[in-house]
């Protein structure tokens, strides 16, 4: 763990601008603090002098006021600077796993785009402001202690190193228990997604029960861990308190002697001890605020690992960063294939397919690789091997993607206000087209009626028909529909099958079907074969005699 990742400015340039007025402001309340310190020694000397306190009392009050602000400038400033650094996180995460980049495993993926991204607010809200004073309110201290008394800057010089010195030997030992606390965080979060995923089905078979000890002992290991990085943590916080209290008290009573010998004036003694705890306290309070955010910095690391590979793999292909828009305008597959696991037989083999324009179905047995194949041109698996260029798609799976939240968010969802028109006539015409629009209006709200997470509170057709409308408003150039019409009644189905046909007129749209009636008008029809076992000879295409002339079979 590094005190700061400079990868983090690089590759998030959101973080940019709030780290700048952090730095801003650090070096404001530096310089704050120093005149402070002069302002009180000189209304102390001024009373002991018997002198008029007014002017340096007026000063002392307008530098308490400065500072102030400041105060509460770096609270914004923090605040605005952890929000925007997370949101900034979470965003190029998902963005860099949609366009192709090498994705983690799912419990991977989900802790690093919830508790990890969450984990890095505190990290640039409270860790980096810190920080930036640490790194510039001791030097200017000890600058000015120089100046003004050489004898304590030299006391500081020496004992100051001490605090990073014993802070990064303690770090190193948190680096350990930390990681294994956010391993533990991390299975614990994949597990219960699990459980709730299927909570359903573990009812259903009466195996509720089990889960709870599971989660309960995952909680267990992750309680023991987050235990030892606290123990870890108040004895260093202990540590350096001690050793900086103990600096502060050389300084403090060397200047003591000097000035009851008459060596030294009051004002400048009243300084150098003022000013010697401001070269501690900021490198103190780096350490605590370490441990506090010392989840966010592994975080941040994992994250910016993942990104960095993503980017710097994508940039090496040639293929535009996140983000940006792809520039090819067909799908393009050049013998690619994929295994779901090292040493498991191929789903899909060597497989060449161009589609350009249309309405393209694919058919073919359960199991065969259908979902498999729209999974790899949506981007969402990466092929073992071969090449897969495709534009940006919006792809409805068998079990749609419905979040908790108003019908209106549930079809706007994902979609960038600027290219979705989000006006609600528009949405009434998507409902329209899947059928939907007497449903929603019979419903107390309409489109604010709030449906429950998974589209609790709709039956499979209707959620079907809900996710249909949603690509029906959404921009990207091509449509990926995975048995759009499963749970549909016969007459719910000719209506969804003539939205496709007529989504295909302006864009490319690749469905995997079994309905005869679309596969008779579809521009190209694709029929997947069961790959051979190994040993078996390969089946030929040798039935086009049986199909149109539009029609291919390959095996995936
Ligand atoms: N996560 C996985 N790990 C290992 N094998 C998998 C995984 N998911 C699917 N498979 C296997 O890959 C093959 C293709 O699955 P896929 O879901 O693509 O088939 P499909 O043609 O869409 O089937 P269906 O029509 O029933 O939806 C199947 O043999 C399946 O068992």
């Amino acid at each position: 763990m590094r005190p700061f990742d400079p990868r983090l400015l690089r590759v998030v340039p959101a973080a940019r601008r709030p780290v700048a007025a952090l730095a801003a402001i650090g070096i404001a309340t530096g310089v704050t603090t120093i005149a402070t310190a002069f302002a009180l020694a000189g209304v102390v000397v001024a009373v002991v002098d018997d002198r008029p306190v007014a002017a340096p009392a007026l000063w002392l009050g307008a530098l308490f006021v400065v500072r102030a602000v400041l105060a509460w400038a770096t609270e914004v400033v923090a605040a605005w600077a952890g929000v925007s650094v997370s949101t900034a996180l979470r965003t190029a995460l998902v963005r860099a796993w949609g366009s192709g980049g090498a994705r983690p495993d799912r419990t991977t993926a989900v802790s690093l785009a919830t508790a990890g991204a969450s984990a890095v607010e505190p990290y640039a809200a409270r860790y980096l402001p810190t920080l930036v004073t640490a790194a510039v309110v001791p030097v200017l201290a000890v600058a000015t202690l120089a100046v003004v008394d050489w004898p304590s800057a030299l006391i500081v010089v020496a004992t100051v190193p001490l605090l990073p010195l014993f802070a990064a030997l303690i770090g190193h030992a948190t680096a350990d228990s930390t990681q294994r606390r956010w391993a533990a965080l991390a299975s614990l979060s994949g597990h219960f997604l699990d459980v709730v995923r299927g909570l359903p089905t573990l009812v259903n078979y009466g195996r509720a029960g089990r889960q709870v000890e599971v989660v309960r002992e995952v909680s267990e290991r992750h309680r023991r861990a987050t235990m030892e990085t606290l123990r870890i943590a108040f004895l260093s916080s202990a540590a350096l308190e001690l050793l900086a209290t103990i600096s502060v008290a050389i300084v403090a009573v060397t200047v003591g002697l000097r000035l009851s010998y008459g060596s030294m004036a009051l004002g400048p003694a009243l300084v150098a001890i003022l000013l010697a705890p401001e070269a501690y306290w900021p490198i103190r309070r780096v350490g605590q605020e370490f441990h506090a955010a010392a989840d966010g910095a592994t975080a941040l690391d994992d994250i910016i690992g993942a990104l960095d590979d993503i980017i710097g793999a994508l940039e090496r292909a040639g293929a535009p960063a996140a983000g940006a828009d792809a520039p090819f305008a067909r799908v393009d597959l050049r013998d690619v294939t994929y295994s779901y696991a090292a040493g498991l037989a191929p789903v899909v083999r060597d497989l060449d397919l161009v589609v350009g324009s249309g309405l393209y179905v694919i058919t073919g047995t359960s199991g065969v690789g259908k979902t498999t194949l729209l999974d790899l041109v949506a981007g969402l698996k990466v092929p073992t091997s071969g090449a897969l260029t495709a534009p940006p798609s919006h792809y409805v799976t068998q079990r749609p993607f419905l979040a908790a939240g108003s019908i209106r968010a549930n079809l706007t969802l994902g979609h960038d206000d600027r290219r979705v028109p989000g006006s609600d006539d528009h949405l009434w015409q998507a409902l329209r087209a899947v059928g939907l629009d007497g449903v929603v209006a019979g419903l107390p709200e309409g489109l604010s009626t709030r449906i429950g997470d998974d589209g609790f509170g709709l039956s499979a057709g209707q959620r079907q028909r809900l996710a249909l409308a949603r690509a029906w408003l959404a921009p990207e150039p091509l449509l990926l529909l995975d048995e759009p019409t499963a749970h549909l009644d016969p007459d719910a189905a000719e209506a969804v099958n003539a939205l496709i046909v007529a989504l295909a007129h302006r864009r490319i749209v690749i469905v995997v079907t079994h309905r005869p009636e679309l596969v008779a008008v579809a521009d190209e029809h694709l029929h997947l074969l069961p790959l051979p076992d190994a040993g078996d000879p390969a089946p030929t295409a040798t039935h086009h005699d049986l199909v149109p002339a539009a029609t291919h079979e390959v095996t995936p």
